[in-house]
């Protein structure tokens, strides 16, 4: 479990962080979200004990990082944007030369298996200065899981990736935490990209924690006047319904600009009653559209 109370960070006169306080419960992926210069990555600093607060308390499993680093970081494995991979050596050279430095048990056993895992067979013995941005997240992604850490903190592990880079960094996200129980911090500043793999999310603007919670306790807490596009026929056309006048209105098409979430059964109840709904979306719901309401409400704090 991860603990962080009250964390304050001062560069000089910046101020990174700004009294961050949250709890990470065993077994959960969660999603540390923020735009450029948040503080995400100094939090994943001082939680890896690179970094001392200037105040405040981490404690990772009951241990603090920076005071017991060597014991946290036999638990924990890191994955920074830069891969910290040396380029002139080939990918399984790097796994070869870091599972010696980590003094990792079976070796080649387990270096056999990452190769696997991360599909890089082909390509092992290739030098890392050869490989595309993806390759080298992959071999990056390896060499953090060499010691089979049980927390991982993965600082932008998309940055930079194609879609299908993606998708497969988010699959193996969601393989460690389902079939290896890894607890998993993970930050981005594209919160759509991560909403099929955490479990909750801590937002951060300008070195404050400013939002927290499941995605639908933050979708309950922002989407407070939903917009709904109905496709439906009316038998008697297009009407005012549940007291709401729609708006945008075409033969099969109609736009209503609700007041209260508590509406949407009504208007949608009421609307099958008078006619067929062959669709309705709620639109504004989604998670990128709550996260810009976060930042519209947090901004001039
Ligand atoms: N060593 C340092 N010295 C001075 N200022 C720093 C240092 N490290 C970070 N900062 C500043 O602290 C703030 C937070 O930076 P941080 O890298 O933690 O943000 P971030 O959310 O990870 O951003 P990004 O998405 O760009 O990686 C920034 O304004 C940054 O310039």
């Amino acid at each position: 479990m991860i603990e962080v109370r009250n964390i304050s960070k001062q560069f000089k006169v910046h101020q990174a962080l700004n009294d961050v306080s949250f709890t990470v419960e065993q077994g959960s992926v969660t999603g540390l979200i923020g735009p450029n210069g948040s503080g995400k990555t100094t939090l994943i600093r001082i939680m890896n004990g690179v970094l001392g607060a200037s105040d405040g308390q981490v404690s990772i499993n009951g241990l603090d990082p920076f005071r017991e680093t060597e014991n946290v970081l036999a638990f924990c494995g890191t994955l920074t944007e830069q891969s910290g991979l040396y380029e002139n050596m080939s990918g399984r050279d790097n796994l070869i030369f870091f599972a010696e430095a980590f003094g990792v048990q079976r070796a080649k056993a387990r270096i056999d298996e990452l190769v696997d895992l991360f599909e890089l067979q082909e390509y092992q013995h290739r030098k890392v200065g050869t490989y595309s941005t993806g390759m080298k997240k992959r071999v990056g992604l390896a060499r953090v899981l060499l010691h089979r850490p049980s927390i991982l903190f993965l600082d932008e592990p998309t940055n930079g990736l194609d879609p299908d880079g993606i998708q497969m960094v988010l699959r193996i996200i969601r393989r460690l935490n389902q079939e290896e129980h890894m607890t998993i911090l993970v930050s981005s500043h594209v919160l759509s990209q991560l909403s099929a793999v955490c479990d909750r999310y801590i937002f951060m603007e300008k070195g404050r924690k400013v939002e927290e919670g499941t995605e639908q306790e933050i979708i309950n807490r922002y989407l407070t006047s939903p917009r709904i596009e109905v496709e439906a026929t009316m038998a008697n056309g297009w009407q005012t319904v549940a007291g709401y006048t729609p708006e945008m209105v075409s033969a099969n098409k109609a736009v209503f600009q609700l007041q209260t979430r508590e509406d949407i059964p009504l208007l949608l109840r009421q609307l099958t009653e008078r006619g067929q709904v062959y669709q309705a979306r709620i639109t504004g719901s989604d998670l990128e559209s709550i996260y810009f309401a976060i930042r519209e409400a947090h901004h001039h704090e």
